[in-house]
């Protein structure tokens, strides 16, 4: 199992998207480790998706760096060999949810107040291909569309409906549900499993390979932008005005 630990609210950061990348490769070396569940330690929240401040104010080099370690990441959990499934336990917008997206399964805690999506559009800024890719894989192109059109963030119950979580279970049957899927998918052999899994993904995980530098040049080109700067700055205002 993986826990992702970095309080408050998990956000992506470098310093975790490092850890979790070593920690995954760890995982990915070792014969006898077939499977991982991914969840969070942080009550009431998988991830906040990438931490903010790694794209507000920094140099290019920077921002170079941080997307590196974002598309590592993707890379690594989509394409791994191990069964991937994320135990949902709270709330998991952009980022987050590309974590939960690129697992094999995905079960949510049922508790409406969770929410889940690609809100990327809601901070200005645009979901780069692979993660709309990603999603389209998960839930179809129209569902896709809309929801990355408008930035929607789900409550459990209407991710379920359509089909970007697989399951809802109550909270504290979670762990428990995860670990039976886990057992379910591990019954069958690795290798059939496995090739399956690569001719599902590859032409996805190919097209970021081959365009990796230059996603990287356009990400650093976009986030520079002063508007987008702005857009940035304003929402995180916006985050920190809603708690007091
Ligand atoms: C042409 C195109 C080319 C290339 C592509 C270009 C661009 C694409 C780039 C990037 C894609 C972006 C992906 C992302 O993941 S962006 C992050 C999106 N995340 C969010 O919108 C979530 C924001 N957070 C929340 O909604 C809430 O915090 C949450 C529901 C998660 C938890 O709520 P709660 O009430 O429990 O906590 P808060 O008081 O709100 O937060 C505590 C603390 O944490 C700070 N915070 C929250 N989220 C983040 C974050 N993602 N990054 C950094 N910091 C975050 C929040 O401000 C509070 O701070 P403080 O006030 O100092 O305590």
């Amino acid at each position: 199992m993986m826990k992702l630990k970095s309080p408050p609210v998990n956000s992506l950061s470098l310093e975790l998207l490092t850890e979790f990348a070593i920690s995954l490769e760890k995982l990915e070396n070792n014969r006898a480790c077939r499977g991982v569940i991914i969840t969070s330690s942080v009550p009431k929240i998988f991830s906040s998706g990438l931490d903010i401040t790694e794209m507000c104010g920094k140099s290019m080099e920077h921002y170079t760096e941080f997307w590196r370690a974002v598309q590592e990441i993707w890379l690594r959990v989509y394409s791994s060999s191990m069964v991937t499934v994320a135990a949902v336990n709270g709330s998991s917008p952009a980022g987050g949810c590309l974590i939960a997206l690129s697992c094999d399964y995905r079960i949510m805690a049922e508790n409406p107040k969770f929410s889940i999506g690609l809100n990327e559009a809601q901070l200005g800024i645009v979901a780069p291909f692979w993660f709309k890719d990603t999603f389209v894989n998960v839930v179809g192109h129209r569902i896709a569309e809309r929801s990355l059109q408008l930035g929607s963030l789900h409550s459990a119950p209407e991710a379920h409906k359509l089909g970007l979580v697989d399951e809802l279970v109550p909270e504290e049957k979670l762990m428990e549900k995860a670990a039976a899927v886990m057992a379910q998918w591990l019954a069958l052999p690795d290798h059939a499993r496995q090739l399956t899994k690569t001719m599902m993904r590859k032409p996805v995980v190919d097209r970021l390979v081959a365009h990796r530098e230059e996603d990287i040049k356009n990400f650093v080109t976009f986030i520079s932008k002063e508007s987008i700067q702005k857009s940035l700055r304003m929402y995180m205002e916006m985050l920190k005005k809603r708690k007091s």
